[in-house]
């Protein structure tokens, strides 16, 4: 069946560049783009080389300007303290340029790092936008992180100045953020010349003299002096330049610091934002995730404020904040048209609420979709939300290396119909090919590597931070004139998209992108280990959780328990909480190959009680029994 959307597909191929060019319109330029791209440019080329913009400028100062001065832009709304905060876009803007000020002022300009680390507040969003007005590189860092994590990132970026807050609260317990920055800056090589810290009336946190200083202080002086005529403008930068780094798991201990651009991040996102999610200014839009992760970068910051919506930045869970109906009380109470989550969330909900009561007790008249990504969404849970709230579901794929949607089912150029399991039809811009493990293109219904054809579109990423060797051996090296997704899938008949499972060590953790080689380095620093594996093992709930397998050295004289406890608090501490790292299993030995290589994919079928066939390399079978025992079995 033919659609908007085939026909815009078809135009996009047509002419790629004319395509981008006039979506481009919908920004305001300082140099509009006269070329929409640099095939010699970069490591495979740039969007929009000779333009020049101000991301800043685009997401508040032109609204207010264009008459939305007093329309919220921002929903601050917080069932763990109890609160809700409204920004207009003029109060928004006002908030940014005191921050602003205030940066310049500890000497961050141009090009300069900024980290941010800090919790679901609205500032976290105000931290992003100054930086982006002048033209500072942000880098936010997830609050689940623990504090080594947090320094890698520090002697990554090497930032000038770091933001955070005092705390952030979780359901049950605050989590002091001040003491995790501290010793993140102990155990870096880069020092941050300063940090500016947002006390939060929950906890207080202890300043270090000459180093830290008072985001409220700050913020006060900045309001008297640009009421007294201080001019804070936005920062021309060229639309190639770096908007954030944002870093995400690879294969090893050391994250990737994926790259945005500014001009051709604006682009997609303003695109995105009507044609695929289907939302238009003025509606209240709903991202249900965290600014530490790229849906919280592109569609709870940049997205909505870019096209002129209001947007809902949530400090809450979707169970236990007080209840499995908060998500509904947000929609209903904010008139939200449309609202992205992860699978995981509606997965916990409807555990608590498996007959759908509960949305029946608000009102969710203006409320027309749910989106959910991340990672996979299985059939039983979209079933589930379509009869609860009676609106489409609508799974739908991408990464945070892409930034934006790769495969949909495009809301706003005409839904498509349903297929579960499928996230959906490949998005324009986006030329997905499914390869053979020599590269050969396979055909509709073979299932291969996912790859994406290059170059990217705008909003994707042009390189990672300072490591452009990397990003050819992580991601374009494997298929020449291809990005590899690091993804296995299909495409059918139809052109849906059906994705089946990461090709790599990356598990996903409800959502969030784990790498189990970065758990094996850290459960491997612990005395007593000899060996491990982690591997991701099926979960009902997250869809993956990680499961250490431990041998110990000959040496060792703890319990196994003890160990275990050891283990679990060890990755907590140098990964963090949201490893979800629980369950570590002591065994004799690992299954391997004839050359050392642990078989992790055959444990991966063991521990998920899928069938395996025996690896023909395997070293001594009777390790996989062992296993087996292991797990109770
Ligand atoms: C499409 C492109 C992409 O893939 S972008 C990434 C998309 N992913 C997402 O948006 C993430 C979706 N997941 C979630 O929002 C959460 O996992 C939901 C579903 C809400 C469940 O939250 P929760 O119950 O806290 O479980 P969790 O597994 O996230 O947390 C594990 C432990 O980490 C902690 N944690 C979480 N966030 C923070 C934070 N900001 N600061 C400090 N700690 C944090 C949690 O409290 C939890 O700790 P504990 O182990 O229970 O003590």
């Amino acid at each position: 069946m033919e659609s908007r959307y085939h026909a815009v597909y078809a135009e996009w191929q047509a002419d790629p560049e004319g395509f981008w060019l006039e979506q481009a319109k919908a920004i305001d330029w300082v140099d509009a783009p006269t070329k929409a791209f640099d095939a010699e440019a970069g490591v495979y080329g740039r969007w929009f080389p000779d333009a020049s913009c101000n991301t800043c400028y685009n997401a508040l100062d032109r609204h207010v300007a264009a008459g939305r001065a007093d329309q919220t832009a921002i929903i601050h709304d917080s069932p763990v303290t109890g609160t809700q905060r409204k920004l207009s876009y003029a109060e928004l803007l006002a908030e940014v340029k005191a921050l602003a000020a205030s940066l310049q002022d500890l000497g961050v300009t141009k090009g300069d790092r900024v980290i941010i680390y800090m919790p679901m507040v609205p500032e976290a969003a105000i931290a992003m936008l100054a930086c982006a007005r002048l033209g500072a590189v942000h880098s936010v860092v997830f609050g689940g992180f623990a504090a080594r994590e947090l320094a890698t990132r520090i002697d990554d970026c090497r930032p000038k100045a770091v933001l955070s807050a005092s705390c952030g609260i979780e359901p049950g317990r605050t989590v002091a953020y001040k003491p995790l920055l501290d010793k993140a800056i102990e155990l870096a090589a880069h020092k941050p010349e300063a940090t500016v810290i947002l006390q939060r009336p929950q906890l207080h946190a202890a300043m270090t003299e000459g180093r830290d200083h008072d985001w409220a202080g700050l913020r006060d002086k900045a309001m008297a002096a640009i009421a007294a005529g201080r001019d804070v403008p936005c920062t021309p930068v060229k639309a190639t330049d770096p908007l954030y780094i944002l870093y995400t798991s690879g294969t090893t201990g050391q994250p990737k610091g994926v790259v945005r651009d500014n001009g051709g991040h604006m682009v997609a996102l303003q695109w995105s934002m009507e044609a695929l999610f289907g939302v238009k200014a003025g509606e209240v839009w709903w991202a249900a995730s965290d600014v530490g992760w790229v849906v919280g970068h592109s569609y709870i910051v940049y997205g909505p404020l870019l096209k002129g919506c209001t947007a809902v930045l949530f400090e809450g869970k979707p169970i236990g904040t007080p209840d499995a109906g908060t998500f509904w009380r947000v929609i209903a109470e904010h008139g939200v048209v449309a609202l992205f989550t992860a699978p995981t969330a509606i997965r916990g909900i409807r555990k608590e609420d498996p007959e759908g009561e509960l949305p029946r007790a608000y009102d969710l008249s203006k409320f027309r979709t749910l989106f959910l990504a991340g990672e996979r969404a299985d059939t039983e849970t979209i079933r589930w939300a379509e009869k609860a709230l009676g609106v489409p579901v609508i799974d739908h794929w991408w990464q945070t290396e892409s930034g934006w949607p790769i495969a949909i089912n495009p809301a706003g150029l005409g839904l498509l119909p349903v297929k579960y399991g499928s996230p959906g039809v490949t998005v324009p811009g986006y030329y997905i090919q499914i390869l053979d493990e020599s590269a050969k293109p396979l055909g509709r219904g073979e299932m291969g590597a996912i790859a994406l054809r290059l170059p990217l579109p705008p909003g994707a990423l042009p390189t990672l931070w300072n490591a452009d060797d990397r990003f050819r051996s992580a991601y374009l090296d494997a298929y020449p004139g291809y990005y590899a997704t690091a993804d296995a899938g299909m495409i059918d008949q139809e052109g849906y998209l059906y994705v089946m499972g990461r090709t790599d060590d990356v598990i996903n953790v409800a959502g969030h992108r784990l790498s189990t080689g970065e758990m094996e380095e850290a459960v491997s620093t612990h005395p007593a280990v000899a060996e491990c594996a982690v591997i991701g093992m099926r979960d009902e709930l997250k869809g993956e959780l990680p499961c250490g397998f431990v041998v110990l050295k000959n040496s060792n004289l703890l319990s196994a328990d003890a160990i275990q406890d050891e283990v679990v608090a060890l990755v907590r501490e140098r990964i963090g909480p949201v490893a979800a790292f629980r369950r570590v299993i002591v065994v004799d030995r690992l299954p391997k190959t004839r050359s050392g290589k642990i078989l992790r994919g055959t444990m991966k079928k063991i521990v998920d009680r899928d069938a395996f066939d025996m690896p023909a390399t395997i070293e001594d079978s009777s390790a996989l029994d062992d296993i087996e025992r292991a797990l109770g079995r």
